[in-house]
């Protein structure tokens, strides 16, 4: 299929990338990629095996092997490794600051590229990650990088965990998001990085509709361009 239905979008934890994807993908009726939850689930499936991070070649080959399915339920999408359902297992701070030391390894994104790429299917894909516009879908015709300060973004997911009951702190929240992102933004491999020809959007003082807003009209101005 063509790859002009494809919209990339990469950026640090908390800068939105999840929520706009959701609505994105809703709004066009395209399929979705979340990759960090295939990183998630691989960190998730590691540490319940009790492997050590750092074994390069055991994770690759358990990346190769993992039973994932995402599973429409009405609401939402489940997801099940090998029939059960760890969705609400996955978006701990524990398991994020596994996926992003697991995510560092070469042979681990070698792996789980043909997973992420399989995504790519009529009518069309958001995929939501960290290297969509720079390894796993290069062509992509719309590329975007979202981003916002370190502070917004402590301030979002601190909103974020007290709503959901959690008694957490800021600062905590803060320096965790600071580890995370020095480590995606500066491994060896696939490092954080806005591509190339990547539109950068500063989520910082935008709302979640403006940001929305902002991709569908550039989608619109290429998807033309590159039709006629
Ligand atoms: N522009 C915005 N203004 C205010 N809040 C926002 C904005 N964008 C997202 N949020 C809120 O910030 C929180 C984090 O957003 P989200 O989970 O989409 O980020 P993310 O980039 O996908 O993070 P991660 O990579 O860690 O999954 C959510 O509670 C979301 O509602
Ligand atoms: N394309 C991707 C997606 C995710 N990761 C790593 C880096 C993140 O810290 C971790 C969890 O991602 P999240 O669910 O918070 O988006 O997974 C990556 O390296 N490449």
């Amino acid at each position: 299929m063509s790859v002009s239905n494809l919209i990339t979008i990469d950026g640090p934890s908390g800068s939105g990338k999840g929520t706009v994807c959701h609505i994105l993908a809703k709004k066009l009726k395209w399929h979705l990629l979340d990759s960090g939850a295939l990183y998630r689930i691989l960190a998730f499936a590691a540490l319940k095996k009790q492997l050590p991070l750092n074994d390069s070649a055991a994770l690759a080959s358990l990346a190769l092997t993992l039973d994932v399915s995402f599973v429409s339920n009405g609401s939402g999408v489940d997801t099940l490794l090998s029939g059960e359902n760890i969705g609400d297992k996955l978006r701990t701070e524990v398991v994020g600051q596994a996926a992003s030391e697991v995510a560092s390894i070469e042979q681990v994104r070698a792996a789980l590229l043909a997973r992420q790429q399989a995504f790519l299917q009529a009518p069309g894909l958001i995929a939501d990650g960290r290297d969509m516009g720079t390894v796993v879908f290069p062509d992509a015709s719309v590329k975007i990088f979202l981003d916002a300060s370190a502070e917004e973004r402590a301030k979002r997911r601190f909103n974020q965990l007290q709503d959901k009951g959690f008694n957490v702190s800021i600062a905590q929240i803060l320096s965790e998001i600071k580890e995370r992102d020095y480590r995606d933004r500066n491994r060896a491999v696939a490092p954080l990085r806005p591509a190339d020809d990547a539109f950068v959007i500063d989520s910082t003082s935008l709302t979640i509709d403006e940001v929305v807003e902002q991709i569908l009209n550039l989608t619109a101005l290429k998807l033309k361009i590159a039709t006629e």
